[in-house]
């Protein structure tokens, strides 16, 4: 589905991601993990066309769409999650879903706004889409409720929403699990799985609960430096001694230390961990 090869982006003297390459196959749901300031950001910023690549290519679907614009890769199905931007806090959960664009915009359709007919079956077309979506994400008991009222959680359940409404084909998560409770976390979890498998949804997930991570991924890519030092499923990347090293060396110090907080601290000691059952306890 998307094949990067060789990206690199250096921020002046520093090589944020470096030659970096692996694929985010179709109908899988690909996590990206890595100590802090692997470059797992900078890496999803290019491949969503908000950053524009030193090197390297980004192919999607056998198209090399490298350093093209977020909207135009928007239009051909690969979407990024941003957070509620600020201003749409004083809408509801509806309105927030109501306002997205749909991704197969063209001319047509603002030329249709002079006929009306169209206009209203446009209309239609969104508003039982909103509530589909609403029941899907089962939300439908806050879609009166201002975004800006909302939970972490519901926060997140949104911006899954407002994804949806695009009918992308490929989306990308950025650490979709940070600040959300365990009842919600489980909800988001629950909803992501679903539609992958009941719609096809392809996922590339940048994840630091290493739990959510071993439910969702398969296969886990684990960043460091800037690479990708390993590849596979997160059994095996758990067990693997480069990816220990990388959390617990460089990880947590020097050129890492942008920012730490507890939860980055425990998931890297959990990947750094056998758990009892995958111990074969
Ligand atoms: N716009 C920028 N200008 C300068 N340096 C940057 C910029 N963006 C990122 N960096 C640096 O690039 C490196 C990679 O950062 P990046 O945010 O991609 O890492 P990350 O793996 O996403 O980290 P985290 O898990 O902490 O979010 C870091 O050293 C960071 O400080």
């Amino acid at each position: 589905m998307i094949q990067i090869d060789g990206l690199s982006k250096a921020f002046g003297g520093l090589q944020a991601v470096d030659a970096c390459s692996f694929s985010v196959g179709k109908g899988r749901v690909t996590g990206l993990i890595g100590p802090n300031g692997a470059g797992k950001t900078t890496l999803f910023n290019m491949v969503a066309g908000f950053l524009k690549p030193d090197d390297g290519k980004v192919v999607l679907d056998g198209e090399d769409v490298t350093g093209l614009p977020g909207h135009v890769l928007f239009h051909k199905g690969l979407v990024r999650t941003f957070q509620i931007p600020h201003e749409f806090s004083r809408m509801t959960v509806r309105e927030n879903l109501m306002v997205v664009p749909p991704a197969q915009v063209g001319e047509n359709l603002i030329k249709s706004w002079l006929r009306w007919s169209k206009v209203r079956a446009e209309e239609i077309r969104v508003r039982h889409k909103v509530e589909e979506v609403l029941d899907f994400l089962s939300i439908d008991h806050l879609a009166d409720e201002l975004a800006g009222n909302l939970s972490g959680g519901q926060k997140k359940l949104l911006e899954l929403g407002r994804t949806m409404m695009t009918d992308p084909k490929v989306v990308l998560l950025d650490e979709p699990g940070a600040g959300v409770n365990r009842t919600l976390l489980g909800k988001l979890a629950e909803a992501i799985q679903r539609l992958n498998e009941e719609r096809g949804y392809t996922f590339c997930i940048i994840e630091h609960d290493m739990d959510l991570v071993s439910k969702l991924c398969d296969p886990v890519v684990v960043m460091a430096q800037g690479t990708v030092i390993a590849e596979g499923p997160m059994h095996d990347i758990r067990a693997n001694r480069e990816v220990q090293e990388a959390y617990l060396g460089g990880g947590m110090s020097g050129r890492m230390g942008h920012h730490h907080d507890v939860a980055r601290q425990q998931a890297a000691a959990q990947a750094a961990t056998l758990t009892p059952r995958e111990a074969g306890a």
